[in-house]
């Protein structure tokens, strides 16, 4: 269960705040829930304080389950180290023990086929390979909660299909929360929905009904 407590989140701009959420308190069941919105509704800044790496101007966020990091953000990363040292360095937050670490070592390295890349500094990366990296580090570890940022679009062709496929496998274990503009994507892989709207956050039973209501959002807004 995921405890949203009076959760308020806003940024400042030049001459206004732009709030993402207003006040929400809400809880949440755990199932797989799919997150939609127009852009720049909040979606990845929900995504990012449910993973403990952005938090709110007030209220909480409070779950007992563990959550991984947002697969599809490339950052978190140390730049100046390789993709090597940065996956020994959350091994190293994580306790992993030695024998841990060189096979989650070698599964992230075969998976995210980097080459002689993985090391090098991932500041010499491009963002399709950071997020390789990221999504199989990911991979590589266990969450009651995966946080997926429209990660199903990283790489190319032959890569998307095989980050699905072992998406699909690690999602049988554990719950997913996910945030796409693929309606297709969002309707097989979630039970639930959760629409950002204006401030507001609306919890939907059924991902279908949340994604019948995104749309009339478009129609009447105009699709973006
Ligand atoms: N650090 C920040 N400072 C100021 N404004 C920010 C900051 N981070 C995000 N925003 C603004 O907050 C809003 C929500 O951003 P966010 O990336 O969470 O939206 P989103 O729904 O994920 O968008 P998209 O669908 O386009 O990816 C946007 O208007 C964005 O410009």
């Amino acid at each position: 269960m995921i405890e949203l407590r009076n959760v308020t989140k806003y940024f400042l701009t030049n001459e206004d705040q732009k709030y993402i959420l207003d006040d929400v308190t809400m809880t949440l069941p755990e199932i797989n829930i799919g997150i939609l919105g127009r852009n720049g509704s909040g979606k990845s800044t929900l995504m990012r304080m449910l993973g403990k790496i952005e938090f709110p101007n007030r209220g909480s966020i409070y779950s007992k389950k563990s959550f991984s990091w947002p697969l599809g953000l490339s950052g978190g990363s140390v730049p100046n180290m390789t993709g090597k040292a940065n996956i020994k360095f959350v091994c190293t937050l994580y306790n992993k023990t030695h024998e841990e670490t060189r096979k989650i070592i070698e599964y992230v390295k075969d998976f995210a086929e980097l080459g002689d890349y993985f090391d090098m500094p991932i500041k010499t990366y491009s963002s399709g390979m950071k997020g390789r990296l990221g999504f199989g580090l990911s991979l590589a570890f266990d969450f009651d909660y995966m946080l997926i940022d429209e990660t199903l679009s990283t790489g190319d062709a032959s890569f998307k299909e095989k980050a699905q496929k072992a998406l699909r496998e690690k999602i049988a274990h554990c719950h997913i929360l996910l945030v796409s503009h693929n309606m297709k994507t969002l309707s097989e892989l979630c039970q639930a929905g959760l629409l950002l709207h204006e401030g507001k956050l609306y919890y939907y039973e059924d991902i279908d009904d949340a994604i019948n209501r995104y749309k009339e959002i478009n129609r009447s807004k105009g699709s973006t």
